[in-house]
């Protein structure tokens, strides 16, 4: 099992460049499945999550084609709608495959989705999506069975916000016959890129970004090129990283208006931002204030960042209550924070933090992906060495994180 050993103390400094983002490119693969010829995506992240689903869709029969952070994907040959269980219940995005093979194949079986266990994490709105466009469920031994003799268009509203049923229903009713409208869709980034790639394949997808989408059905769709947005959250990461440690950081190739709440709360707690085209500049003048963060769908402030300011919230002056408003589960890290020093109290859907001027090294294990990254800024601020085990988490989501954060002057190693 690896390990990531910090020893904290270093500033950050220096420019790093972002990678694409993990939760549009793991719908985008699936996405590009509804084609009858090959899609040739780039600025894809190296991450695990991507390996994991490039398998399932070689497994199934699809050509996937990989060099560097450019793949190409060719969904012809699949004759298997049923990934591993084994492989479909390691990730969330697993999901995507329900309604990429459905739209396609009329006929999908994927075990539950996994993902980061951070509360109920249920999936009953994609399902009732899918039914509404004509399909035939049943959740057996583990497993979700769908079958459809044909898909029409219907009108959806969802009871909650939800970003893997909104991209499950785009990706569903695409091909479709008629009209789709969904109601009550999320509006995060990803949405947005998504329905760009389905339309760069011909999908008539209006509205993404806002509320409602209409989706009218086309019989078919061919492969395109398409480049993944960057990845908000790794980006808000090393925001957090560098004010953490009190460097001076450029978080290069983002788009900065998809990090509006998170520079909003930092810029609220005395962090010094300087936006340019594609860039930030963070840097930190003296201790940083507490603030309130209550988390909610884009373009609220985003729940996968919840744990990360955490961290800045410890050790800044005054008291901070978070409200967690997507996840309840998603505070169980703060009890392995509290081994550095940090003082916490959760209950429910609330945790409140004392700030303090310093934590210390402690050996972490990393319950979940973010809860991970949040422990390597941990480690980089604290005092002393941290050793976090179960890294795998973090190589779900971040792209050579230790090298990234090595080139900003941190001292971080990946020990086996
Ligand atoms: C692969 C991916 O993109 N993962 C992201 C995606 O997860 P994911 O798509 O799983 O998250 P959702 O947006 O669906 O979940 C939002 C909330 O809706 C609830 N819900 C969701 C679906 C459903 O059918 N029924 C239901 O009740 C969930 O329990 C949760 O409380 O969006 C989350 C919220 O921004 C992020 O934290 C994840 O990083
Ligand atoms: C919760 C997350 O991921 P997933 O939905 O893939 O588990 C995340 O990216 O923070």
């Amino acid at each position: 099992m690896d390990k990531f050993i910090i020893t904290g103390g270093n500033p950050l400094k220096g420019t790093v460049p972002i990678s694409g983002a993990k939760n549009s490119a793991v719908a985008i693969l699936p996405a590009a499945l509804l084609a009858d010829s090959p899609s040739i995506i780039d600025n894809l992240p190296d991450i695990s999550d991507i390996k994991l689903l490039s398998e399932m869709i070689e497994y199934l029969g699809g050509k996937v084609n990989r060099k560097g952070h450019e793949i190409c994907i060719e969904a012809n040959g699949i004759n298997s709608f049923y990934p591993p269980p084994e492989c479909a219940s390691q990730m969330r995005a697993s999901y995507y495959l329900i309604g990429a093979l459905l739209s396609r194949f009329k006929e999908a079986a994927i075990a539950m989705p996994g993902g980061c266990n951070i509360g109920v994490r249920p999936i009953d709105q994609h399902i009732k999506g899918f039914e509404a466009l004509g399909a035939k469920t049943l959740i057996e031994h583990g497993i979700i069975k769908i079958k459809a003799d044909k898909l029409i268009g219907n009108h959806i509203y969802f009871d909650v916000v939800s970003v893997g049923a909104t991209i499950n229903l785009m990706l569903a009713a695409c091909k479709a016959e008629g009209t789709t409208i969904l109601e009550n869709c999320a509006k995060e980034p990803h949405v947005v890129d998504v329905a760009t790639f389905l339309n760069g394949m011909g999908a008539n997808i209006k509205g993404a970004g806002t509320d409602t989408i209409k989706i009218i059905g086309v019989q078919d769709l061919h492969g395109c090129r398409h480049s993944v947005i960057p990845d908000q959250i790794e980006a808000g990461t090393y925001m957090v990283a560098a004010a953490a440690t009190g460097g001076d950081v450029v978080v290069r190739g983002i788009i900065p208006k998809h990090l509006e709440a998170v520079m909003a709360k930092l810029i609220e707690m005395g962090v010094i931002l300087e936006e340019g085209e594609d860039e930030i500049r963070v840097r930190t003048k003296g201790r940083l204030k507490a603030v309130d963060v209550k988390t909610l769908p884009y373009p609220g402030f985003p729940t996968d960042m919840q744990q990360l300011i955490a961290v800045l919230l410890a050790l800044s002056e005054g008291v901070s209550i978070i409200t967690e408003n997507v996840y309840e589960g998603r505070f169980k890290y703060l009890d392995e924070l509290k081994k550095m020093g940090v003082k916490a109290k959760v209950e429910g859907r609330t945790a409140v933090i004392e700030g303090v001027e310093r934590i210390t090294g402690a050996h972490l294990v990393a319950t979940d992906l973010r809860a991970g990254a949040a422990m390597i800024i941990a480690g980089l601020a604290a005092q002393g060495v941290t050793e976090i085990s179960h890294i795998e988490y973090i190589e779900r989501g971040y792209e050579s994180i230790e090298k990234k954060l090595r080139a900003l002057g941190a001292d971080i190693k990946k020990i086996k």
